[in-house]
């Protein structure tokens, strides 16, 4: 199956073409138009395509043509790049309809070789694509994004040239302090984390939830700080907001921590408003020693890209994030890239006192060598959840099934979705407690309830989606109890502006709340999830961020939507005693190995998962392979 660049999207996948996409793909002819018609490429990606082509100064044949367009759709897709021996792979699902028109690989190089595209056109300068050579066969970019790709491949590689000037001795000292003496003969990836970051300019810290990354870097900034002289000047950032939010509190509550760091986005930490050029850049840089990027997963490549040319060559760079989880919405895989990345220069050695404390028996020892610590030891949930993320991470279908229908196993669970016996029993039992909690205004509880339990569903439409469940949560819920009000507001399934309460008198306490978009004003991100508690004569909705508790009056919420059911995308960066992983009763494209991995690892302590077996076993198989020309060296073929 078509990996990712089929599977990694962003709905389901598309309906027949309708006589108005049609008259959109005028001027297409060849394969070009059955490609249109058959709903591999979309008026978009013909439209830049054309444009691309009129632009470059000189006829473009068609088979160029269809080079092109499906570079554009691939970044579409999260792709950086076409990987053009992949082809047939990416159009296998519409193959019937497509394939005999197809291009051969082959063919398609020699066509963009000689295409304007691609050598430039002798009456402008304009060459809008970039043919590469690389291990995973030939690339085809959109210019921008192999710039952007090559500024990362060269600042990295910059970074590797030299080491931080440090004593070894030193190291080992500020290293003993904050974790304490080493334990003679056990290896502690968090304490080679440590002395990695202090012997390398760029450092990646991979592993699963809860394995200690936020732990691990609280400790490298002391030890680094320590290094510093107590001096180090640090920028912490994230993705998004929530992300921002959720890394600030998490350092905050950690002692080992320097105290006042401040986490942000990477957005504000570069100056980066929208539609405009980052303050921050190659001609002004980043003022901090130490920038330290938490779910980095979450990062495009532009972004990447644009924090690597504004941090300094002495700053160090930590990036942290768990590879496996979902990647951003736009353009690349950057920290899956990293963590893969293989060839290339060899590292320069370890100092000496340093390459010795790095075990010589490590499994990853050439990985951490390069700057790649991935933490494995999970701290926070059962090995039995453990077992089956690490079942889907390496693609065993048969393993995971077992695992889940192991009636020994009893933390990870498979139901058939006519069997919710045990479902409703879970929601009926999570929406009383937040409406007891919320009826006596107990915050914290009412939090605890909160995050007991959660439905998850891939996808955001229809029965076995966000708004089909949500529905069936809460007629599960009213009829359990009459009194909880649970589902009564009006604003249930969609936003609504202006405050919920200011035009809903049914809001009640222990309705559980979603936040749909960034607020700084209340300090709110889409993502967040609340409740609402009785306080006094009024009511109040209560967020938890790390050990804070948060009180809003609920008219200063503007988008929020009741919460009965949330899609696996959104439940990102969060986590939950027990959850219910919705599967759509048929194969989805949406379903992948990536987007499992993500919901089953939301869960602290139970996951039970609705489907069937042969969903799940396709869904562990399909995963999302981004194509990129970051995790192995490419070099240009065409001027
Ligand atoms: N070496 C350790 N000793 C004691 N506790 C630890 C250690 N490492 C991590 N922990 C604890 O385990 C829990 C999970 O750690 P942490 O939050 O750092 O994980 P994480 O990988 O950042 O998780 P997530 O990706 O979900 O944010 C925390 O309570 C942390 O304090």
């Amino acid at each position: 199956m078509s990996a990712a660049e089929t599977a990694d999207r962003p709905a389901d996948p598309r309906p027949a073409r309708t006589v108005n996409d049609a008259r959109s793909f005028a001027g297409a002819e060849g394969a070009l138009a059955t490609l249109c018609r058959s709903g591999v490429l979309d008026a978009a990606d013909l439209h830049i395509t054309q444009r691309l082509a009129r632009l470059c100064g000189e006829p473009v044949g068609e088979v160029a043509q269809v080079g092109a367009a499906l570079a554009v759709r691939a970044v579409r897709y999260g792709s950086t790049c076409l990987a053009v021996s992949r082809v047939a792979e990416i159009v296998g699902p519409w193959a019937e309809t497509v394939s005999p028109d197809l291009p051969a690989p082959e063919e398609l190089i020699r066509a963009l070789t000689d295409s304007a595209l691609v050598r430039g056109a002798g009456t402008g300068p304009l060459r809008p694509l970039v043919l590469a050579s690389s291990a995973d066969g030939p690339l085809l970019y959109l210019r921008k994004y192999f710039r952007q790709e090559q500024l990362i491949r060269e600042a990295l590689m910059a970074r590797e040239q030299t080491r931080p000037d440090v004593d070894p001795a030193a190291v080992t000292e500020a290293v003993d302090d904050v974790f304490g003496p080493a334990e003679a003969g056990s290896v502690d990836l968090q304490r080679v984390a440590a002395q990695m970051a202090a012997v390398s300019w760029t450092l990646v810290v991979a592993g699963g939830p809860g394995t200690g990354k936020t732990y691990t870097v609280a400790r490298i900034l002391s030890v680094l700080d320590r290094l510093g002289g107590g001096s180090v000047r640090i920028g912490l950032c994230a993705p998004t907001g929530r992300a921002a939010a959720q890394l600030q509190a998490a350092v905050s509550a950690d002692a080992a921590a320097p105290a006042s760091v401040h986490a942000v986005t990477v957005h504000s930490l570069l100056g980066w408003r929208p539609g405009s050029t980052p303050r921050y850049g190659r001609g002004n840089k980043l003022p901090y020693d130490v920038v330290v990027v938490d779910e980095t997963s979450m990062l495009s490549m532009t972004a990447m890209s644009r924090l690597l040319d504004a941090v300094r060559p002495d700053t160090r760079v930590i990036l942290v994030g768990d590879p496996h989880q979902l990647a951003s919405v736009e353009a690349g895989a950057v920290l899956a890239d990293l963590v893969d990345r293989e060839g290339g220069i060899a590292p320069l050695p370890l100092p000496e006192g340093i390459g010795s404390a790095v075990p010589a028996g490590l499994a990853d020892r050439d990985r951490v060598e390069r700057g790649v610590v991935t933490l494995q030891r999970g701290h926070r949930f059962g090995g039995g959840i453990a077992e089956v993320a690490g079942a889907i991470n390496r693609g065993d279908a048969d393993a995971v099934v077992a695992l889940v229908t192991d009636p020994d196993l009893t933390e990870v669970s498979l139901v058939s979705p006519d069997e919710l016996d045990g479902v409703r029993a879970d929601v009926a039992a999570w929406g009383a407690a937040m409406s007891s909690a919320g009826a006596l205004g107990d915050a914290p509880a009412a939090l605890d309830a909160l995050d007991a339990h959660r439905v998850l569903c891939a996808h955001r439409d229809g029965s076995w989606g966000v708004q089909g469940w949500s529905r069936r949560v809460v007629d599960w819920l009213a009829e359990g109890d009459t009194d909880s009000g649970h589902g009564r507001s009006p604003a249930m399934g969609s936003s609504s502006p202006g405050g919920v309460w200011a035009a809903s008198p049914t809001a009640h306490p222990g309705e559980p709340l979603l936040v749909t978009a960034n607020d700084r004003q209340t300090a709110t991100f889409n993502g967040d999830s609340g409740v609402v508690i009785r306080s006094g004569n009024t009511l109040e909705v209560v967020f938890r961020r790390g050990t804070e508790i948060r009180r809003l009056h609920p008219t200063r919420l503007a988008d929020v939507v009741p919460l009965y059911a949330m899609t696996i995308h959104r439940s990102q960066g969060s986590q939950f005693d027990g959850v219910t992983v919705v599967l759509p009763p048929e194969g989805s494209e949406l379903l992948t190995r990536e987007l499992l991995y993500t919901a089953v690892t939301r869960a602290r302590r139970h996951v039970r998962i609705v489907g069937s077996a042969d969903v799940l076993a396709a869904a562990v198989r399909r995963r999302v392979q981004r194509a990129s020309g970051l995790r192995s060296p490419v070099a240009v073929t065409t001027p």
